[in-house]
């Protein structure tokens, strides 16, 4: 059986379906051309990550195709439900990648409180004489220890933020309306681990409330963070987007930066994908990444052993 991993796959992946008997292509196939390339190759089972759209036409446009795999969480570029609903398995690795994203998150966060997007492109160069000078324009960092950060969507990935922020001696507060108590099991390297409650608030007290904010939400219709969140948000407040784009409405964040209500946002999802719009480049409060959440070695291993495991024991249960 043939395997199309049109958005990659990492070698734990490719190298566990080849020994159950697959065939993986990792040639990456344009999008108007993917229907036909899975029916000439006879492929069933599609592997994508979030850049492949499987959309209804693509779903009746492949018959012969068995298993659609998500590579990662979100699955806002799949129709999961009409492709459930004409027989095809779709599947996602939704545990796989939460600690890259989390940590990236830290790293926007690092980021913002010390300034980093900026200083990385003002750095003297030879010739220049205002070093004292640049010193002094960022000279009013913000340590995020005692701090606290207010997580919106306490899921997996919220979850592990929260884990080491508390690490970090931060407080942190959770919304999230799927979720009553929140308890979190944090592990040390030597096996030993706690239990910890979080506490959990209406979204509007947690705006109140947080020095920091960071969102954990799926893909929704309409804003989490429009205009109106924002005017209920702290002072100085800092913002870090690594869930999707289109759950903060950026005409209304720069505004809000511009106006120094928001000190700083980190941005790795963006309404318009794959190009940002302009004045979200250039800002000197944003720092950037381009949808990277889940981009390290470590999450794409886990994510292509998880995606084959299931492949294989799904096709297998189907031929046995
Ligand atoms: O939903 C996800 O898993 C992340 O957004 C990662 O997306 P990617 O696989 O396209 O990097």
């Amino acid at each position: 059986m043939k395997v199309l991993a049109n958005d990659g796959l990492s070698k734990s992946g490719i190298n566990a379906l080849e020994k159950a008997g697959f065939e993986v292509i990792t040639t990456k196939v344009a999008q108007e051309q993917v229907a036909n390339f899975i029916n000439e190759n006879n492929v069933s089972v599609l592997l994508v990550r979030s850049a492949t759209k499987v959309r209804k036409d693509l779903i009746d446009g492949c018959p012969g195709l068995k298993v659609i795999g998500r590579g990662g969480v979100g699955m806002d570029n799949i129709d999961v439900d009409y492709a459930r609903a004409t027989g095809k398995h779709v599947i996602n690795t939704p545990a796989s990648s939460s600690e890259s994203v989390a940590e990236l998150v830290f790293a926007h966060l690092f980021t913002g409180v010390r300034f980093l997007q900026d200083a990385n492109r003002n750095m003297p160069l030879e010739g220049d004489t205002n070093f004292e000078g640049l010193k002094k324009a960022y000279a009013n960092g913000t340590e995020l220890r005692g701090k606290t950060l207010g997580i919106i969507g306490f899921g997996r990935i919220g979850q592990a933020v929260a884990k080491m922020a508390l690490g970090l001696g931060m407080k942190v507060i959770a919304a999230d309306k799927f979720l009553g108590k929140a308890e979190i099991k944090v592990d040390f390297y030597n096996g030993q681990f706690i239990i910890v409650e979080i506490p959990t608030e209406p979204q509007e007290d947690l705006f109140r409330h947080s020095h920091f904010i960071t969102l954990h939400v799926p893909a929704q219709d309409g804003y989490v963070i429009g205009a109106a969140e924002l005017s209920q948000m702290r002072d100085g407040v800092g913002i870090i987007n690594c869930a999707r784009g289109g759950v903060i409405d950026e005409v209304a964040l720069i505004d809000a930066l511009d106006q120094g209500k928001v000190s700083f946002a980190g941005l790795d999802v963006f309404e318009s994908e794959p190009t940002p719009e302009i004045q979200i480049l250039m800002h000197p409060k944003i720092s950037l990444t381009p949808h990277i959440g889940a981009a390290t070695n470590e999450a794409q291993d886990r994510i292509g052993t998880e995606l084959a495991e299931q492949v294989i024991s799904i096709l297998k249960t189907e031929n046995s």
